[in-house]
């Protein structure tokens, strides 16, 4: 077998595995390949079904996450993934899988951040799994959330003549773990880290409340939620819908303190924005009459909306406009677990 990179891997083990009759016995309206699977329930609702790990030195280290952060973010990633999907999260069952450094204190605390998340989204923890591990720490969360049956918003919604907005910046997470590990390496240069970096990266705010007004106006056409990086997030609204996207730089949003922590730390913002990942904001697409109206009501809401591109008639793929106009492909370049297969 080639070697396969993350995606490739998740479709190698579970492409035509199973025959569309038990699937469609099952209920199952939209199966593996969105943000979370969408399950026939009582009439008129569906119910979405996402899960995501976290594991110690993959996504977090003593010295970038206090024990209740890790909690939090376990959480906040998945209700990410529900709001993705323009749905409400209800249920959670979380799977905890301790070496001996986590004992029962820094799990309570854990637990502390997770409760804090659950309690804020209106989740119900409802159950899990505890077992010993022999060398780091994994919490892995199954969240069930709810819409509308028939109106989530999938990623292959995307068609030309959309705008394409996100509902918060990115890179601010990247940064604040950048921030963080140099300070753990006692660099000499880090100075204080911008309160909003770390935050951002610590304890990020999944955007639930976009999520269900883009569904609920019926405006919101495609939706993916922003865990790898805003590249490799547009090239999957691109690929499922088989649409050309074309981002304009200089639309993408930049805080000024993630302007000036890369400045004063040598590094381009622009990589951040656009492969950093993590930021658990929403990139979607909606037809362009439709802007005036969205950000009126956006505005509104006190919810940031920023429309970064368009989709237009062409080769599927991602396009970055730079400042000056000119047009090249974006590379899908983001975090990938298993890079080079
Ligand atoms: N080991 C696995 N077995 C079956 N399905 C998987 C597995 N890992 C991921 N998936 C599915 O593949 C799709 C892509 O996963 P992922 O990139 O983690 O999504 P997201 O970034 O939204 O969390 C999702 O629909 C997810 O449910
Ligand atoms: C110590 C450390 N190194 C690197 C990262 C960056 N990082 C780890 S996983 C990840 C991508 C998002 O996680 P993933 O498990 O891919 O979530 P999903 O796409 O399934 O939602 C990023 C940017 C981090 N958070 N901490
Ligand atoms: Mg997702
Ligand atoms: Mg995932
Ligand atoms: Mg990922």
């Amino acid at each position: 077998m080639p070697p396969l990179d993350e995606f490739a891997r998740i479709r190698s083990w579970t492409e035509h595995r199973q025959p569309k009759a038990l699937l469609e016995k099952a209920g199952v309206s939209l199966g593996i390949g969105d943000d979370a699977a969408v399950i026939d329930g009582a009439p008129g609702m569906q119910w979405l079904l996402s899960a995501d790990a976290m594991v110690e030195r993959v996504h977090f280290l003593d010295e970038t996450m206090e024990e209740a952060d890790i909690g939090y973010k376990a959480l906040a990633a998945n209700v990410s993934d529900i709001a993705a999907m323009g749905g409400l999260p209800k249920h959670a069952l979380i799977s905890v899988c301790a070496p001996p450094a986590w004992n029962a204190m820094r799990i309570g605390r854990l637990y502390d951040g997770l409760y804090a998340c659950a309690n804020k989204y209106g989740v119900a923890v409802v159950g899990g799994d505890t077992t010993s591990a022999p060398e780091h720490l994994v919490i892995s969360v199954t969240l069930v959330g709810v819409v509308e049956a028939g109106r989530a918003i999938k990623r292959s919604g995307a068609k030309p003549g959309h705008i394409v907005f996100l509902t918060g910046p990115t890179g601010l997470s990247a940064a604040g773990l950048h921030g963080l590990l140099m300070q753990s390496r006692g660099a000499p240069n880090v100075g204080t880290l911008p309160a909003r970096l770390v935050q951002a990266h610590r304890r990020p705010a999944p955007s639930v409340k976009a999520g269900r007004l883009l569904l609920e106006t019926s405006w919101g056409e495609s939706l993916n939620d922003v865990s790898d990086g805003l590249a490799s997030e547009a090239w999957e609204i691109a690929e499922a819908s088989g649409a050309k996207l074309v981002l304009r730089e200089s639309a993408l949003p930049i805080s000024g303190e993630l302007a000036s922590f890369a400045s004063a730390q040598g590094k381009r913002a622009l990589d951040w924005i656009l492969y950093g990942g993590e930021d658990y904001v929403l990139l979607g697409t909606a037809d362009g009459n439709r802007q005036v109206a969205l950000q009126a009501l956006f505005r509104e809401e006190g919810l940031p909306f920023f429309v970064i591109g368009e989709v237009e008639e062409g080769t599927p793929g991602v396009m970055l406009e730079t400042a000056f106009g000119v047009r090249k492909p974006l590379g899908k370049g983001g975090y990938n677990h298993f890079p080079e297969g």
